[in-house]
């Protein structure tokens, strides 16, 4: 904790406020993914008038609650629903009606309830695209020029994979179509690596339990998988945990089925990639890489709430990695802090020493300088904070 006393908490962000990005991800992202979803599946007409009527609810309609007898009512009746049914998508927390739309939109198609299209990921085909492009088998095989480098070398490549790999958001995607050209800018906003490697150095971080919160399938799950897989090769690490998500959620975010395919991908690669993958499918094997899929990984509420169970998992690790910008979000609080707001403040309540790695893509920022902030905003005005082109490394120790 810094010694400069937090200045008064800035409230939750809403979507209520025209032309900010928040009412922008409710207004077109939303109704953009439900079309794609559509269009991606031969779903019948009683699914497809479905889908329909949740792009007219999610844009001008009001929150709907959960059907009576689906299994989780009571959960989301515990995260909120009652208070926010019947109230305007934008008017409720942002974080809140985002999460809803994914539960409803797996509503919708018939994700939770016997019949044909029950577990059947809508977002499958997207995932799978990105899995086959040929920019991953690039990626991979990447990976035979760093062999041979000095150890932490490789370890810094690949922390940067992981941390970059941060852009292949498919949400992110397929409402910004100009988002996968735009240059990354290599500049980090804020770079506590050094922090990092003290806290995974070999040999007492050898004993250690790593978790690390994942955030998208695909091009980004695959570095993260790669880092996990040096880091216990390394003795940065004695046993990984990586946390996935119990069901599809955000487009591309990392179930256990992407665990699965992205660990396939991975074996099946020629070169330096493909031992990468047999390592980790034995680390699998024998319990050193375990995965976890905690409800509460896709609740609609920060961090700082998380349920005991959960808390002890993380009071457990030697540190915990947070992936991706909802993370962030979920870590920090959703709310339009000040940009020099120290990281350390906002995540005193998580169990543990706590890294966040993550591409800017909502207006939530904390732990920048002031001269930081002040270059970004001379030189880009607002859109540094949801372009994606920037990153960040922020530890809490
Ligand atoms: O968590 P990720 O994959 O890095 O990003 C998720 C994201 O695209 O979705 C939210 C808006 O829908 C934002 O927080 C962010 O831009």
């Amino acid at each position: 904790m810094s010694d400069t006393p937090m200045p008064p908490v800035p409230p939750v962000i809403l979507g209520d406020e025209p032309g900010s990005f928040a009412r922008g991800v409710l207004a077109e992202r939303h109704p953009a993914i439900i079309r794609r979803v559509r269009d991606a599946f031969p779903y019948g007409p009683d699914v497809r008038r479905a889908l329909d009527a949740l792009l007219t609810s999610c844009v001008e309609g009001v929150i709907e609650p959960l059907p009576a007898d689906a299994h989780d009512r009571d959960r989301w009746r515990a995260w909120g629903l009652d208070g926010y049914a019947g109230r305007s998508w934008y008017e409720v927390p942002w974080l809140w009606s985002e999460s809803y739309f994914y539960r409803l939109l797996l509503e919708t198609v018939g994700y939770f309830r016997p019949g044909p299209w029950q577990g059947l990921d809508p977002f499958r085909p997207f995932k799978l695209a990105e899995l086959d492009a040929p920019e991953t088998d690039e990626e991979l095989a990447a990976l035979d020029g760093l062999e041979g480098r000095p150890e932490p070398e490789r370890a810094q490549a690949l922390l940067h994979g992981s941390l970059w790999g941060n852009r292949a958001d498919l949400g992110f995607r397929l409402s910004d179509a100009g988002a996968r050209d735009r240059a990354a800018v290599p500049g980090l906003v804020a770079d506590d690596s050094e922090t990092l490697w003290a806290l995974l150095a070999p040999p007492q971080a050898a004993d250690g339990t790593l978790c690390l919160v994942a955030d998208n399938a695909g091009r980004e799950l695959i570095p993260d998988l790669l880092l996990a897989a040096h880091l216990l090769a390394h003795g940065r690490a004695g046993r990984v945990v990586l946390h996935v998500k119990p069901y599809p959620y955000y487009v591309s975010d990392a179930t256990t089925a992407d665990v699965v395919d992205a660990l396939r991908r991975l074996t099946a690669a020629p070169g330096t990639a493909g031992g990468y993958g047999r390592r980790l499918w034995a680390a699998m094997a024998d319990g050193t890489l375990t995965v976890r899929a905690h409800p509460f990984a896709a609740a609609p509420l920060p961090y700082e709430r998380m349920p005991d169970d959960l808390r002890a998992e993380f009071v457990g690790a030697a540190l915990t990695i947070v992936k991706g910008d909802l993370n962030y979000r979920r870590l920090v609080g959703d709310r339009l802090w000040p940009p020099t707001t120290p990281f350390a403040d906002v995540t005193a309540h998580f169990p543990g020493p706590v890294v966040a790695l993550r591409t800017l893509k909502s207006d939530v920022i904390t732990g920048l300088s002031a001269g930081t902030e002040a270059a970004l905003t001379a030189a880009e005005g607002r859109s540094w904070r949801t372009g994606g082109t920037h990153a960040l490394i922020q530890t809490r120790k």
